[in-house]
């Protein structure tokens, strides 16, 4: 049996995602990574590092080699400088994520993994985006995605699983984003997707408030009982394990995060920097609620490091891990 073929995007090429790819032939997989980006850009900055890793163009006819990194080749616009963005470049990002996307699509590759981009650099090139969560909600046209992040931590190990209710907007227009309808689709979403892509049998969920103190009983904001009440009360009466509103700033300790199995928080930074500050480095970007399945690294394109061959590559290798046993392979 052939294994399945998974694309890695490689990412801002200005960031550290190429070199990073390095990793992917350094490793066995039961599944065939296949790197989508500009093969010269892969080939040079694989070379910063002190794997000896071989690089040639992806062809599907030839068989798989250990320590060889297959490159489907997508063409950079203007060459790349380790550390230095370019506007020039970010239509080559985009067309790299177009190119996993139409393969994971037609069912050429059973999975995406995302190496970081520069958002900023992309919307400075004059095109909207907020995020892959967005792009790739847009692109399959999926009216809800919820980008969840989860990793190991403690001893013994244990998985913290996070997911925002709300992306990449500015933290001004969080409240008024904070609907019944997004709560609803969102925990619909986390339910579904944890049982049978995480093999939770009946998974429960932790969810937080808005507000400081989840309200403090409406003296601090009132969308803990006008909004996010309703909506636990509504689909817990349908059987699902959802535990809150609770404050945000008590949710992650210790005792608490035990009585879960994930995290809904209400935005971006109130979920993600407790996440970060106990998995980083080896942590996984997941966008649940997608036709397929697409995971991610969990920290950005570390511009200061790029070139260097010193950025951990563990969160690519847990990205591919996730994938691989989202798949259902062991990885
Ligand atoms: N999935 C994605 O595409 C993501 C993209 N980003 C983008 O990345 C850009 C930079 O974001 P920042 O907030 O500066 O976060 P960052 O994760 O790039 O950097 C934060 C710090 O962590 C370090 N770091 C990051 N990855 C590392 C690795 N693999 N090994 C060792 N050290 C590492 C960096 O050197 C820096 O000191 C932004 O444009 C942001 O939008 C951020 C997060 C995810
Ligand atoms: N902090 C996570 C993040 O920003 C990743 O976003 P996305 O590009 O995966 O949507």
């Amino acid at each position: 049996m052939t294994a399945p073929l998974i694309a890695i995007t490689s990412g801002e090429p200005a960031g550290i995602g190429p070199e990073l790819c390095a990793v992917l032939a350094a490793h066995e997989w039961p599944v065939r990574p296949v790197v989508i980006g500009d093969l010269a850009l892969i080939t040079a900055r694989v070379a910063c590092t002190d794997r000896h890793v071989a690089v040639r163009a992806f062809d599907a006819s030839q068989p798989p080699v250990p320590g060889m990194l297959d490159v489907l080749h997508v063409p950079l616009d203007v060459a790349s400088e380790p550390g230095v963005l370019d506007t020039r470049n970010a239509a080559y990002v985009i067309r790299t994520l177009d190119v996993a996307v139409e393969g994971c699509r037609s069912g050429h590759f059973a999975a995406m993994v995302t190496a970081p981009v520069q958002k900023n650099v992309i919307n400075d090139a004059g095109i909207p985006f907020t995020g892959h969560t967005e792009y790739l909600a847009d692109q399959t046209q999926t009216p809800r995605v919820v980008m969840m992040l989860a990793g190991e931590y403690g001893e013994p190990r244990r998985w913290m699983r996070v997911a925002v209710a709300t992306t990449h907007l500015p933290l001004a227009e969080v409240p008024a984003a904070i609907t019944p309808d997004l709560l609803e689709d969102s925990l619909r979403i986390m339910h579904k997707d944890l049982r049978d892509k995480f093999g939770l049998v009946s998974p429960r969920i932790l969810v937080s408030g808005l507000n400081p103190h989840a309200g403090e009983g409406g003296h601090m904001g009132r969308e803990e009982i006008d909004v996010i009440q309703p909506v636990l009360d509504k689909l817990r009466a349908e059987g699902l394990q959802l535990i809150g509103p609770l404050p945000a700033d008590t949710l992650f300790v210790p005792h608490q995060l035990e009585r879960g199995d994930a995290v809904l928080a209400m935005y971006h930074d109130q979920g993600l920097a407790t996440l970060k500050f106990a998995t980083f480095g080896g942590g996984i970007n997941v966008t649940l609620g997608l036709p397929f399945i697409r995971t991610s690294v969990d920290h950005g394109t570390a511009l200061d490091l790029a070139g260097k061959g010193c950025a951990d590559p563990g969160s690519l290798i847990a990205a591919m891990n996730c994938a691989i046993n989202m798949l259902g392979y062991r990885s």
